[in-house]
């Protein structure tokens, strides 16, 4: 009821234990909190928050125009109605090494287990978009040296995403991928894999658990996520997914309502009523105020309710 009662502390270290424990986690995107919950309940051992959805989500494009304070609450809203540990999206760490400091310390504040912080060049884009850039290696390393250095939960999670393989290919991703970790980072994200083959080659250069991105329509095919444990990936995402799924659910209810003058058609395939009371726990608030008013009046024998008074 109301949120979560795992603390950011227990929801990052049950991050380390789970990229430690040798068995590929898979984390969907989740594009607003109730998403979050159902998540959840689907038994999934984590939540990512993509920095593509909060742009998209209002309306604008993935090319760095969000702001910290934008994604730190919102990245906050999510994780608290969670019980998982969420990784957060967080772009080029929003400016140089003393805003990327900041940015860790603002999402530790927000609750959130974790964060990628990526070598691209300002304005980012999309990383399975072509015309993208990446800064150079000095640069890269100490976004990611202060980012280890501004937290102040050893076990927050900071992940550096390279971007380097659709600019410079494999080898200059295994050669970033082990500089990044020498920095500091706890894991890493390689960005726009073509094959199976290639997450390999990355498994093969660091020692640190890695992600893979399985985005739709984008660079990778959708690999199984037997397929990524096989190569030895650890974190898989579906970053945007569950946006893409429930906008096209919203498009075709507008188009159905339009051709037809009523929505009828499309109730079978949305969430019931019942089952949205069930996601947000309406039952849980019903009982409150019966254990809160539930007193003995001085004087009298029995407990009375609230009602009864
Ligand atoms: C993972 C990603 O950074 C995101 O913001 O979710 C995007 C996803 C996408 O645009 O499909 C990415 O750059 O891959
Ligand atoms: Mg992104």
């Amino acid at each position: 009821m109301l949120y979560s009662t795992t603390t950011p502390q227990q929801k990052r270290a049950a991050l380390r234990a789970a990229l430690a424990s040798g068995t590929i986690q898979q984390f969907p995107g989740a594009f607003n909190p109730l998403s979050a919950r159902l998540i959840q309940e689907k038994g999934f051992g984590g939540v990512y928050i993509s920095g593509a959805v909060l742009a998209n989500d209002l309306g604008l494009p993935d090319i760095g125009l969000t702001t910290l304070t934008e994604v730190a609450t919102r990245a906050g809203q999510i994780a608290r109605m969670t019980d998982l540990p969420a990784l957060v999206d967080a772009d080029t760490g929003f400016g140089e090494p003393m805003n990327v400091a900041r940015t860790i310390q603002e999402l530790e504040n927000a609750g959130l287990a974790g964060c990628h912080i990526e070598d691209q060049f300002n304005p980012k884009r999309c990383g399975h978009l072509d015309g993208k850039n990446v800064v150079d290696l000095d640069t890269a390393t100490k976004r990611i040296r202060a980012a280890a250095d501004a937290r102040r939960d050893p076990n927050f999670l900071i992940m550096a995403r390279t971007d380097i393989r659709a600019v410079d290919g494999l080898e200059a991703a295994q050669d970033r991928a082990r500089a990044l970790v020498d920095a500091g980072a706890d894991a890493i994200f390689p960005e726009a894999m073509r094959t199976l083959e290639e997450f390999k080659a990355i498994r093969d250069a660091v020692d640190v658990p890695i992600l893979a991105n399985m985005t739709e329509f984008g660079k990778s095919d959708l690999f199984t996520v037997d397929e990524l444990a096989s190569v030895g990936v650890n974190l898989v995402i579906y970053p945007v997914t569950l946006l893409r799924s429930a906008m096209g659910a919203a498009e075709r209810t507008l188009e159905t309502i339009n051709a037809n003058g009523t929505q009828e058609k499309e109730v079978g395939n949305m969430l019931t009523r019942a089952r949205l009371y069930e996601l947000v726990d309406y039952e849980a608030y019903n009982h409150f105020d019966t254990s809160v008013f539930n007193f003995q009046v001085p004087g009298q024998h029995q407990s009375q309710t609230k009602e009864s008074l």
